[in-house]
């Protein structure tokens, strides 16, 4: 599959390990540092190894696995291996692992000693198709999402599809929530055919193809002044779900369910509010149901999520701010909505 030209980076798709290993060689380097988590650690980290030969020039760092990890605590903690380890400024941190080690790591990259270089090697579909691409970097406070970031883009992103091999299947359900949302922002043909697709085995034709719309989106727009609010459909309902979830449930909802939910209730907004019509709304209902397990919101949590939702980065004066769809495959950003409506959809979510 073709290399993508992102704005100053490659997204590299085949042999891109091997192109990993190549960019490490020539890049001039004085130390590099790979960042995994106990997962990626045992199913990913192997293979880079292998590749890499040598085990000097480079020092691993490994954090717990999850949301919980994408905080200041773990991003001090890899702060102080950096500078354990002796990083400078010329030290590269490869990051290989799902959003949550993208978004610490280039963080954390992005603000040591003012910046030294990173590079994504996304290991599960949802980094794939999205985390890994456009430069949005961030922790969460009191699981509050991404309240603290950067845009810093990498320095290149390489995707090796068989990875996904060892994936859970809630996870790969987890990145095809973005996939989805690719499709009914920007492109309607994209989701007529990830309709008809092996949904929970997604190919790397697809995840192509996402990489493409993402990368389109961020190119015109990398910090978020318009376009790339796009991208945001289901997250301003969707975060606040998740934040709510983080901090209650035991076994709390992965991004994309949360982000499944949120466009759930944002495409109910968009009918009523930007001319969706109910056939595309309950076409869209029916795929998200479909595919995603219910989940209980009680109604006595809605001030609480409308709390989180005022915390969302696209509002401005207080006003909480939606992407909504006017059609598949079209949107409109900035779209102010009242805290009755966005309640009204959490009450057609429920009913649904
Ligand atoms: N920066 C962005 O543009 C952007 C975009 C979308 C989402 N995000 C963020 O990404 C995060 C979610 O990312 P995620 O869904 O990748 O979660 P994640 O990084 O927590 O990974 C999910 C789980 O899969 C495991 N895993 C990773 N690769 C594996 C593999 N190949 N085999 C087996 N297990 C593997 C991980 O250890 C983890 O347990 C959220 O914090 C979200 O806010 C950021
Ligand atoms: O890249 C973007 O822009 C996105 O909005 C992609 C989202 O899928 C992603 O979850 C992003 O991290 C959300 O950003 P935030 O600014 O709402 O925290
Ligand atoms: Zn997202």
């Amino acid at each position: 599959m073709d290399t993508i030209q992102s704005d100053n980076y490659p997204i590299y798709f085949d042999n891109s390990i091997d192109e990993l290993v190549n960019f490490v060689n020539k890049g001039g380097y004085s130390r590099f540092f790979i960042l995994t988590d106990e997962n990626t650690g045992i199913h990913c980290l192997p293979l880079l190894k292998s590749k890499i030969g040598s085990e000097e020039g480079y020092d691993l760092i490994e954090i717990t696995a999850g949301e919980e990890s994408k905080d200041i605590d773990f991003c001090i903690g890899v702060w102080k291996m950096l500078i354990d380890f002796g990083a400078d400024r010329k030290s590269l941190l490869i990051n290989l692992g799902g959003g949550v080690i993208s978004d610490l790591g280039g963080f954390a990259a992005s603000t040591f000693k003012r910046g030294i270089d990173f590079v994504h090697v996304p290991t599960t579909l949802l980094s794939q198709v999205d985390a890994s691409v456009g430069g949005k970097t961030g922790i969460d406070i009191d699981s509050i999402k991404n309240i603290i970031g950067t845009f810093t883009q990498p320095k290149a992103v390489f995707i090796h599809y068989d990875f996904l091999k060892t994936l859970p299947a809630r996870q790969i359900l987890s990145g095809l929530a973005e996939m989805l949302k690719h499709g009914l922002i920007q492109d309607a043909a994209y989701w007529a055919e990830l309709k008809t697709s092996d949904l929970k085995n997604p190919s790397a034709e697809l995840v192509h193809r996402s990489v493409q719309i993402k990368n389109k989106i961020t190119i015109e727009d990398p910090h978020e002044k318009g376009i790339r609010k796009a991208l945001n459909f289901g997250h301003t309902i969707g975060h606040a779900v998740e934040t709510n979830s983080l901090i209650n449930d035991a076994d709390p909802l992965s991004h994309g369910e949360a982000i499944a939910i949120g466009m759930i209730c944002e495409s109910y907004l968009a009918h009523k509010k930007t001319g969706l019509s109910l056939d595309e709304l309950n076409e869209i209902v029916k795929v998200l149901s479909d595919l995603y397990p219910r989940y209980t919101i009680q109604e006595s949590s809605f001030d609480t999520l409308l709390a989180h939702m005022l915390k969302d980065k696209k509002n401005q004066g207080g006003k909480i701010n939606c992407t909504l769809l006017t059609h598949i495959g079209q949107c409109n950003i900035d779209n102010i909505c009242t805290e009755a409506e966005l309640c009204e959809s959490l009450l057609y979510y429920i009913n649904l």
